[in-house]
């Protein structure tokens, strides 16, 4: 039986979890949710999942909280909230799905609980890759990726060695305006940024596919994840999101996962690993007409691609900057204070002005990420 805590248990990944849940009750139990503004949606999870401890973004909602639930309910809030969700003794396996390096915390603590991680936060990896790594060995810790992409590749590695491995192919959908050229992009809104051709996901994701910086974070989350070259990590855009992601070996063998876009394949994969169960998705349907398309990414095109590669290879604090400076921009873009074009331009900025840590500690990197933070909403 698993045990779960969901953080982030209100988002798009956190519900699609508690679906694949409400599936199997004989196989998992919710133990903790940690969630930050929307209460009521939490209300309603602790109503039907009963967890021991959940926790949100302030005491104000906390105390809600606790007027509306039963009273063995253990209600906490902030950071230090999520982190003792994550590290309940009841719960072995963490549900990572808080968006933004918000999650970074959280997810440390329980790797260091000894819990299994299924990890949707890629951002987590992305601004403190070696640092999660390095815990999750020394706590001898399985990370499990949720992420469509690394879960493809990790079904697509049961069996075989990693040392076999020529490189990965990562499929890019191209997000809502892969249509459109650069100068269409200077007039498009939100609104348009926010309709996914493939996915129902949250908006920050959503908007980072539009930029492909998605893409981008995924690189550097495969780098950490499967211990591979920048040079091993390719991307191809795939406008039917169905072939999840390649692996390709030495002798030139591809292997590929497939599927309907179904966060809760992945999901529940991370789940019951290495064991699959019944889901109920729709399948692949090859009576009709199945066409699969591949296209080379211009990086001309989606320039954020390229200055996540160039981040990933400088190592060090880059990737926290660009971390950290994309979190900011989406989120502006998104409250309306600057044009989607802006973002990749005013991540570059801010990426001008870091100079370089090498060997980052835990420390250094919270210090860069606010200084980031901090220069992303000013330039
Ligand atoms: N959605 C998808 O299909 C996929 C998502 N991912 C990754 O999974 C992660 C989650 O994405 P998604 O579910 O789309 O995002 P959503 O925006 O839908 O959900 C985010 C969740 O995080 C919670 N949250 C935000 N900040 C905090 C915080 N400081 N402390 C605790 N909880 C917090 C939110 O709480 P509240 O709602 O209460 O404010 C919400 O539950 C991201 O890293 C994303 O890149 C990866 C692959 C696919
Ligand atoms: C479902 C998932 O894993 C997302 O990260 C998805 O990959 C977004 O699609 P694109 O970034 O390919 O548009
Ligand atoms: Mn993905």
């Amino acid at each position: 039986m698993k045990h779960i805590s969901i953080l982030g248990s209100t988002g798009s990944i956190g519900k699609q979890t508690l679906d694949v849940v409400r599936e199997h009750p004989d196989l998992f139990r919710v133990v903790g949710l940690a969630a930050s503004n929307n209460w009521e949606e939490l209300l309603e999870q602790i109503r039907e999942h009963k967890p021991l401890i959940v926790s949100v973004a302030t005491k104000e909602l906390a105390d809600r909280i606790k007027l509306n639930c039963p009273s063995d309910v253990t209600v906490l809030y902030g950071q230090e909230g999520a982190c003792e969700v994550a590290i309940h003794p009841e719960c072995n396996f963490v549900l990572s799905a808080i968006v933004g390096s918000a999650g970074l915390f959280p997810t440390l603590q329980a790797i260091e609980a000894g819990k299994t991680i299924g990890l949707a936060n890629k951002e987590t990896l992305v601004t403190a890759g070696h640092i999660v790594m390095d815990k999750a060995k020394e706590h001898n810790v399985t990370i499990i990726p949720v992420d469509s992409e690394h879960s493809a590749i990790f079904q697509c590695l049961q069996g075989e060695d990693v040392t076999s491995v020529k490189r990965v192919i990562l499929t890019a959908s191209g997000g809502s305006f892969r249509d459109l050229s650069r100068d269409d992009l200077k007039q498009v809104t939100v609104e348009q940024a926010l309709n996914h051709p493939n996915w129902k996901m949250g908006e920050k994701i959503t908007i980072d596919s539009a930029t492909m910086m998605n893409k981008g974070l995924e690189v550097i989350e495969a780098h950490w994840l499967f211990g591979l070259t920048f040079e091993q990590i390719d991307c191809a855009l795939h406008r039917e999101s169905i072939i999840h992601s390649l692996v390709e070996y030495h002798d030139s063998a591809l292997i590929a996962q497939l599927g309907t876009p179904d966060m809760r394949v992945p999901i529940q994969y991370a789940l019951t690993f290495p064991k699959r169960v019944t889901l109920q998705t729709p399948p692949l349907d090859f009576s009709k007409l199945l066409s699969l398309q591949f296209e080379p990414v211009d990086f001309e095109r989606y320039p954020a691609l390229k200055l996540a590669y160039e981040c990933g290879r400088a190592g060090g604090t880059m990737p926290t900057v660009l971390n950290a400076a994309n979190e900011i921009m989406v989120e502006r873009f998104l409250n309306g204070e600057i044009p989607f074009l802006d973002i990749e331009s005013r991540i570059e900025a801010v990426l001008a002005k870091h100079v370089k840590s090498a060997q980052p500690s835990l420390e250094e990197i919270l210090t860069v990420d606010q200084w980031a933070r901090n220069e992303a909403s000013g330039v």
